[in-house]
């Protein structure tokens, strides 16, 4: 076990009330680290992401965020420990300017909003021109880089985002990939991220864990994904052929 470890999820299991769907969960994230996990659908991706980030309770097991015990820990708290997160639904406010949802992201944990905004149109420059446009009139790609820089206004050490590329262009799918390995690479970011586009992980992650009936099956070599037998398999066109 690593001990320098950024997320260091032990055992884990979670579902829905009665229903289980996690179990016996075991991974580690370390600082810089981007780690991708591809399942198929209802393989549990988006249940792991609520786990880990404190919307569904966990009911056996736990995990450790820079080394504290946040398994019961609710989600504001996990926030102010470093965990961002991305939902697969974006959450953005709908009704609200792209200026007013990252000054939400800022001062929800506390920051400035005027330096947040500033911060995530330096870093996403296409935001700049959309600052007063409501949330709920950008495209797929623009909610999905504004639910990004929002999650980013946080200051967050560790990321989580659940299928970030569903819907969007792949100019956009581009842009995200280069910004999270910069960001790993230049500042320590550590990514978690659930995907089922082999490719962006094939891209990005330095560790892809294949997550079947919601549990780790194995680990799989990120080289292996541009084979195309490999990525036939993990995108579930397996015998589809026959
Ligand atoms: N709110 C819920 N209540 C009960 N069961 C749920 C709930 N949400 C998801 N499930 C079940 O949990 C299992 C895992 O679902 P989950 O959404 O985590 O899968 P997923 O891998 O993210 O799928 P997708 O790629 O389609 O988003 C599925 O069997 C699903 O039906």
């Amino acid at each position: 076990m690593n001990p320098e470890a950024l997320l260091d999820v032990r055992s884990l299991s979670a579902g829905y009330g009665a229903i289980p769907v996690l179990r016996d969960v075991s991974f580690q994230v370390g600082e810089g680290e981007i780690v991708g996990v591809l399942g198929h659908n209802g393989m549990g991706k988006t249940t792991l992401m609520k786990a880990l980030v404190g919307h569904i309770p966990i009911t056996g097991g736990g995990l450790l965020l820079g080394g504290v015990e946040v398994t019961h820990v609710p989600t504001h708290k996990r926030a102010r420990l470093g965990m961002g997160y991305v939902s697969q639904g974006r959450d953005i406010f709908p009704s609200l300017t792209v200026r007013e949802n990252l000054a939400i992201g800022a001062a929800a944990l506390g920051h400035d909003r005027t330096a947040a905004v500033d911060q995530a149109v330096g870093e996403f420059p296409i935001l700049g021109r959309l600052l007063d446009r409501k949330g709920g009139a950008l495209s797929g790609g623009e909610q999905q880089i504004l639910a990004l820089a929002r999650a980013l206004c946080g200051q967050p050490r560790l990321l989580l985002l659940d299928e970030p590329t569903e819907g969007i262009q792949p100019s956009i799918v581009d842009e995200i990939e280069d910004y999270l390995v910069r960001r790993a690479k230049e500042s320590s970011l550590a990514v978690v991220v659930v995907e089922q586009d082999v490719g962006f992980i094939a891209a990005m992650a330095n560790r892809v864990l294949w997550l079947q009936k919601g549990t780790i099956v194995k680990e799989i070599d990120p080289a292996l994904l541009s084979d195309p037998d490999t990525v036939a398999e993990f995108s579930g066109l397996e015998g589809k052929a026959d």
